[in-house]
């Protein structure tokens, strides 16, 4: 289910920031923040897995380019509970994202080189309360 997306009228620019401030789900199975392009071309896909895939309580990064998933990067911490409201604050330069959580930093490399993100998708277990940019 795709809670909310904005797309191609976004204009991200290195070292800006994208903060996404919303609630997980109860019985959360899983949730995504996809950012870049568009939908088939992703810088980030960030991914908790509360338990959905054959995954628990385990954060999935990927990239996608020409509606191709890459190699997924998967976190070894898990900051997240169900019920949580947090506040992800997603940015990113020329060799990486950087997603930026209250006790919590993940980065993932920008493996397309995207200079912008004019794509922002939430999907999944999560209800957006805010979206600010800074
Ligand atoms: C073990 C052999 C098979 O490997 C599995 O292959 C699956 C299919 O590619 C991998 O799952 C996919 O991983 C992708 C990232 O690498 C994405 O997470 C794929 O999900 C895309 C997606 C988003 N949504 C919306 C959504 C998002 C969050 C919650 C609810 C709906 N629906 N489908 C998800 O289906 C899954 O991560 C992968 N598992 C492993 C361990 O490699």
């Amino acid at each position: 289910s795709l809670a909310c997306y904005l797309s191609g009228e976004l204009d991200v620019e290195p070292g800006e920031c994208i903060k996404v401030k919303g609630k997980i789900q109860s019985d959360a199975k899983g949730f995504a923040v996809n950012v870049g392009k568009d939908s088939n071309t992703l810088m980030l896909h960030f991914n908790p897995r509360f338990d959905c895939h054959g995954d628990v309580n385990t954060i999935v990064c990927n990239s996608k380019e020409d509606g191709m998933w890459g190699e997924e990067d998967r976190k070894a911490d898990f900051p997240f509970q169900h019920g949580d409201k947090i506040e992800i604050c997603i940015s990113f330069d020329e060799t990486e994202a950087t997603v930026k959580l209250p006790e919590a930093e993940f980065k993932f490399p920008n493996r397309l080189g995207m200079e912008k993100i004019e794509y922002l998708a939430v999907e999944g277990d999560f209800k957006v309360k805010a979206i600010k940019f800074s």
